[in-house]
């Protein structure tokens, strides 16, 4: 099976609420798809997240990476050479990890297809189903208490909580949604980067000492101050999870080497896709570090490759793909099955869209 042609489009789905964080406000998702088209008739899909203020990329940027660089170094290869071909994408351009993304996946797609599998079984086959968080955006206590409460009621029982907006009101935040959620449901924390490294030893020790009981903090502080983020893992007891923090195989190990972190959240429009994902989960997995698999604001499309890539890996003990759930509507019917906050694997062959 050879790669005959790859073609870009794009894929739109307006959100129940804006997604609003540190970093952003967002009201509609505007996706890139892609369509990776073998010789045989047989269509690879995937999908990159323009993500500007995390990766740097835009759709622009992300179309134009794919038509000028990815698909002349990969186009007429044999499916079969799989390792050869996620190189290439590799080496066709530095970064641009969203672009790389949406070809990856499609190709991991196809390949699954051409063997008649599952991909997450392809891929190693560990798990039939997941159990996502939902993330609440930053918004006053009121808010943020009310969407808690929405959530539960809609069946999530993990809830990714959002600050570092405004620092000063954090604490109040996170206190307002332990008392209105009571201690069953799990609270993680994600800061996007909003923190200096003395204001989040401050706001994590103070949740600390109001009993808030926070399974883990998401990047406290910029992602390049690894110094920062090894100073806040260093001096609070909860644990800390690098996001943004880390893109590449070499950044996690950083990040391990200089203990700057407990957890590492994986996603594949940072890594690039799957093939580099696997890197990542290996290394963290030899040094007893558990990962998270999340993703950006993106639709079933991509999120249901992540959820192969998360089903298939022993140490993804954390799951964050509520893309789907954040969704008026799926754009594309088929995948795994997302039901609340379960995501149960399907026996279609590839990612699981015909
Ligand atoms: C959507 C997901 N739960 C999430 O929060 N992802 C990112 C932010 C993504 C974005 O800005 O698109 C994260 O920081 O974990
Ligand atoms: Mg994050």
């Amino acid at each position: 099976m050879k790669i005959k042609n790859i073609v870009v489009g794009k894929v739109e789905a307006p959100l129940i609420t804006p997604f609003k964080t540190a970093l952003r406000t967002v009201h509609s998702i505007h996706n890139i798809a892609v369509y990776v088209h073998a010789d045989n008739g047989q269509i690879g899909i995937g999908e990159a997240a323009p993500t500007a203020a995390i990766t740097g990329e835009t759709l622009g940027s992300i179309s134009h990476a794919i038509e000028e660089y990815i698909k002349p170094a990969i186009i007429g290869m044999d499916i079969e050479e799989l390792t050869e071909i996620m190189e290439r994408i590799d080496s066709s351009i530095y970064q641009n990890t969203s672009a790389k993304a949406a070809v990856d996946m499609a190709i991991y797609d196809l390949f699954a297809k051409h063997y008649q599998t599952p991909l997450y079984k392809l891929l190693g086959g560990y798990r039939k189903e997941l159990v996502t968080d939902i993330t609440i955006s930053v918004n006053d206590s009121e808010e943020m208490v009310k969407d808690c409460i929405a959530a539960v009621q809609r069946g999530f029982q993990i809830l990714k909580i959002k600050v570092g907006k405004d620092p000063a009101s954090d604490v109040e935040r996170v206190v307002a949604i332990r008392d209105a959620v009571g201690h069953a449901i799990t609270l993680r924390v994600d800061a996007n980067q909003g923190w200096t490294p003395k204001q989040a030893v401050q706001i994590i020790r103070a949740l600390e000492d109001a009993g808030t009981n926070v399974e883990l903090v998401e990047q406290p502080v910029h992602c390049h101050d690894l110094a920062g983020m090894q100073f806040v893992t260093a001096n609070t007891l909860t644990k800390i999870l690098a996001d943004e923090s880390v893109f590449s195989a070499k950044d996690a190990y950083s990040i391990i080497e200089m203990r700057a972190a407990d957890l590492i959240n994986i996603k594949l429009m940072k890594t690039g896709g799957i093939y580099q994902a696997q890197k990542i989960c290996h290394i963290a997995e030899a040094n007893d570090i558990p990962c998270m698999i999340g993703c950006m604001l993106e639709t079933k499309i991509s999120v249901s490759a992540a959820a192969h890539f998360a089903a298939s890996q022993k140490n993804i003990t954390m799951i964050d793909l509520d893309g789907p759930s954040l969704c008026l509507k799926d754009p594309v019917p088929g995948g795994p099955i997302f039901e609340n906050d379960r995501i149960r694997m399907t026996d279609a062959v590839g990612i699981g869209f015909s």
